[in-house]
């Protein structure tokens, strides 16, 4: 594991958009997973602000994103597609065919599961995978429980998540209940993961993501056992570490 603090946000979101652009540009048709959440935000931004000086193109890149809520409206605000649309997508070269995001209102949401599972299995593996970190641990939307999924699924989503995201909505009644997610074992099998955590309100969740025990309880603490991890964090969420 390589972890690496900056003292600013900007340093970081410049250090977290290096890498992926790095990956693009090193890999022929590279396979990215993409997280959503206040997090990437500012990196997104750097990504798109490199983009536009013409140095990289993403025409042979692929996209996964972790998760997407159940029953909200695509073009609602707060989906993640209309969050990936507004922040990434819409101010790039990424061919539509190329973005996959869960459909959370498919008919059939097993299916959907099985065949976002599909698709990834597809395009082989994926080349990098970025990744927030919630509150309790979770990674995409998998939350802390007794046993981890490893593919694509349904979670109900913990109260503690929905107060956290109820920042983007008008009240807490209108945060779902419920999420697809990549599971646990596809994010895991990413070549590499790059892990990006701010705040000193995720202090005391990156040490024990880091340094505490490997456990479900804490989903994120799997990532211990990748090989090529990089974690990315600003001092104040490295304040706890040993
Ligand atoms: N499903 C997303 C995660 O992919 C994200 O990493 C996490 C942290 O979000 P934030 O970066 O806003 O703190 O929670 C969200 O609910």
């Amino acid at each position: 594991m390589n972890i690496l603090t900056f003292d600013s946000d900007a340093k970081l979101n410049e250090a977290a958009a290096n890498i992926i652009i790095g990956q693009i540009q090193t890999t022929p048709r590279a396979v990215l997973g993409l997280a959503t959440g206040g997090t990437p935000v500012g990196i997104y931004k750097q990504v798109v602000k490199e983009f536009e000086r013409g140095m990289f193109s993403f025409r042979n890149v692929t996209t996964f994103n972790l998760d997407e809520y159940v029953n909200i409206p695509v073009d609602h605000p707060e989906s993640y597609h209309s969050y990936m649309k507004s922040h990434l997508f819409g101010q790039i070269d990424l061919p539509a065919a190329q973005c996959h995001i869960p459909d959370g209102n498919a008919a059939d949401l097993a299916e959907e599961c099985r065949r976002y599972d599909e698709a990834i299995e597809l395009e082989g593996q994926i080349d990098l995978q970025l990744l927030g970190l919630g509150h309790n641990g979770h990674i995409g939307f998998n939350e802390p429980a007794h046993a981890l999924t490893k593919g694509t699924h349904i979670v109900g989503l913990a109260q503690e998540t929905r107060e956290a995201n109820a920042r983007f909505f008008d009240s807490i009644d209108d945060v779902p209940k419920q999420a697809l997610t990549m599971g646990v074992g596809t994010i895991l099998k990413a070549k590499k993961i790059l892990l990006v955590v701010k705040g000193a309100d995720k202090a005391d969740i990156v040490k024990s993501s880091l340094q505490g025990p490997i456990t479900t309880d804490v989903p994120a603490s799997l990532l211990q056992t990748h090989p090529n991890l990089i974690v990315l964090l600003d001092n104040a969420a490295a304040g706890k570490l040993a």
